[in-house]
């Protein structure tokens, strides 16, 4: 067996409808999702007993222990590794951190032993099943259900993160309502990086509001974010605080980044949806 690696992207849901909630407590979710080119790294090497090292510049404050995702994902595929995760990406941001390491945790222990993932990705985290093949997708179910979208547009944008974690159940409990309407069945055809903002424009994130009532960074970020020269659109991603803007092209997105960078906020120019 030789040592793999994979890339964990940025997980970013353009739109997140909150339909119902299951009696369970999960709630039902229709999300179109995209990747960005930032990601954490994960490195997997053949080892008698299990391992962590968590290194990189968003190191600090990631669990080392058994509670890590990466280390649920090589339990939950019977593998011992020692597992060097670098990351980069902030934690409890809405862009997946966990659950996409865990699922690149996954592909790279698939690739050093030869088996295959486990049949119910779900259970290591809702996010997990899309981040399996990050790429463009509409996800529902409780995150369960992927359809994969090859043809959306690539989108210029900035992430922005203030600085504050939140935590996922905190900001589901907020709803003040759970059954909202889905995105429509089925996307239209979009067929460009404008046309597909300007239908976003017309979506949610229903995570939002409840969100920002937690985390008043928000504001903030998605403020600065739509002041920004040639921000066509601004929203929150996930369960937040990280927000996007949606830029004309990569050198406004750059200009922006530039421009918004801050201390205590995490700034990246991306290219969204082309993996
Ligand atoms: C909000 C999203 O980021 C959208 O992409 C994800 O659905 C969250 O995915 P995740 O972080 O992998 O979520 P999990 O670790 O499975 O769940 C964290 C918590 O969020 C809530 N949760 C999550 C997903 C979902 N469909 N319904 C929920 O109510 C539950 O309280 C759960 O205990
Ligand atoms: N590999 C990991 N990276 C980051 N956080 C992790 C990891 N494993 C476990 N955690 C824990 O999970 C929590 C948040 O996870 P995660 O980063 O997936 O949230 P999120 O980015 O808000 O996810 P989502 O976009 O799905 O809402 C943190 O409290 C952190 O302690």
């Amino acid at each position: 067996m030789t040592p793999a690696e994979a890339r964990a992207p940025a997980k970013v849901n353009l739109a997140l409808h909150v339909t119902g909630r299951r009696a369970d407590g999960y709630h039902t979710l229709d999300s179109l999702v995209v990747f960005a080119d930032a990601a954490d790294v994960v490195l997997v090497r053949p080892a008698e007993t299990p391992s962590l090292r968590v290194t990189g510049p968003r190191a600090e404050g990631v669990p080392t222990d058994a509670s890590n995702l990466v280390m649920r994902a090589a339990a939950a595929m019977g593998v011992a590794a020692a597992i060097e995760l670098e990351k980069h990406l902030p934690a409890a941001g809405g862009i997946g951190g966990g659950s996409s390491d865990a699922a690149a945790t996954l592909r790279a222990l698939a690739a050093m032993t030869g088996r295959a993932p486990p049949a119910d990705l779900a259970a290591l985290g809702a996010d997990v099943p899309v981040c399996m093949a990050p790429g463009p997708a509409r996800m529902r179910g409780i995150g369960e259900v992927v359809e994969p979208l090859a043809t959306l547009p690539a989108l210029d944008a900035v992430l922005v993160n203030p600085g504050v974690a939140v935590p996922t159940p905190q900001v589901f409990a907020r709803l003040a309502r759970r059954e909202n309407p889905p995105l429509p069945d089925p996307l239209p055809a979009l067929a460009d990086a404008l046309a597909l903002t300007d239908w976003l424009a017309a979506q949610r994130n229903d995570l939002e509001p409840p969100a920002r009532a937690l985390a008043p960074g928000i504001d903030a970020a998605l403020g600065a974010l739509a002041g920004a020269p040639g921000c066509r659109l601004a929203r929150m991603s996930g369960s937040g605080a990280t927000c996007f803007g949606l830029f004309p092209d990569a050198a406004a997105a750059a200009r922006a980044a530039q421009a918004l960078a801050r201390p205590g906020w995490w700034v990246r120019a991306v290219r969204l949806g082309a993996q």
